[in-house]
């Protein structure tokens, strides 16, 4: 569902962030991505969503190559895909119903399915209750729900997710964890990102450990 085939990404300031990273994600898999600060665990994700492009070495996502597609075709691949970003993106001037809205109003969903995919987005994170309030009065940990609710909306078959337990009390991200586990469960490739691989262990799932744009055994 996911490879990566010798990818190199070196951004414009020369600083080179993966190094010839091979790997695959099975349909259907839930794997963990771990490494320190500046290990390259975001650019391997902006990698898949499309957010940025490899320097050398092909990106597979779903059958395509994103190497190849020419920009007007990544939204196609996008529509896959659900991402939960590390800055969250949340848009602070329309309340939790309309943030989770936003990506099937840019698909051009029909607006009666559009509303009841929302609700049953935001019950999932238990956020049902909170549709009119503004992201503002949300705690952090409610945030990110809102997040993951905006992330899933358009049931994508791959989820991932940048460092969505930073910030995060131990009790409440193992919740955030649970959440992904959920998905996983009813099919949905999940890649999540960490610094703290204590929240990964009680998994069992494969854990990516990345160095220096490498990955270490
Ligand atoms: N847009 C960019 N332009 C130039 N260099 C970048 C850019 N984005 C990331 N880098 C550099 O690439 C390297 C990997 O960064 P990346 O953000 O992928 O790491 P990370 O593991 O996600 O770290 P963090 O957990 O702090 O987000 C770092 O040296 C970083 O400074």
């Amino acid at each position: 569902m996911i490879q990566f085939d010798q990818v190199t990404k070196r951004y414009s300031g020369g600083v080179e962030a993966l190094k010839n990273l091979s790997f695959s994600i099975d349909s259907g898999e839930m794997v963990f991505l771990a490494g320190h600060s500046g290990a390259g665990k975001s650019t391997l994700l902006k990698l898949i969503s499309g957010l940025e492009r490899a320097t050398s070495g092909s990106v597979m996502v779903s059958g395509h190559n994103l190497s190849k597609l020419r920009g007007s075709q990544l939204p196609f691949v996008r529509q896959h895909i659900g991402v939960v970003f590390q800055d969250h993106k949340i848009l602070f001037d329309r309340n939790v119903f309309d943030n989770v809205m936003l990506p099937l109003d840019i698909i051009g969903f029909d607006r009666r399915e559009a509303a009841r995919r929302v609700r049953a987005a935001l019950d999932k994170v238990g956020l049902l209750g909170k549709e009119k309030v503004m992201p503002i009065r949300l705690s952090g940990g409610e945030q990110q729900r809102l997040c993951i609710a905006r992330a899933v909306v358009h049931r994508p078959a791959i989820l991932i997710a940048d460092e969505p337990s930073a910030n995060l009390d131990r009790a409440y991200a193992l919740d955030i964890m649970e959440l992904f586990k959920s998905f996983h469960q009813v099919g949905v490739t999940v890649l999540i990102s960490a610094h703290d691989e204590t929240l990964m262990e009680d998994y069992g799932r494969r854990i990516l450990r990345l160095k220096e744009g490498q990955f270490t055994a």
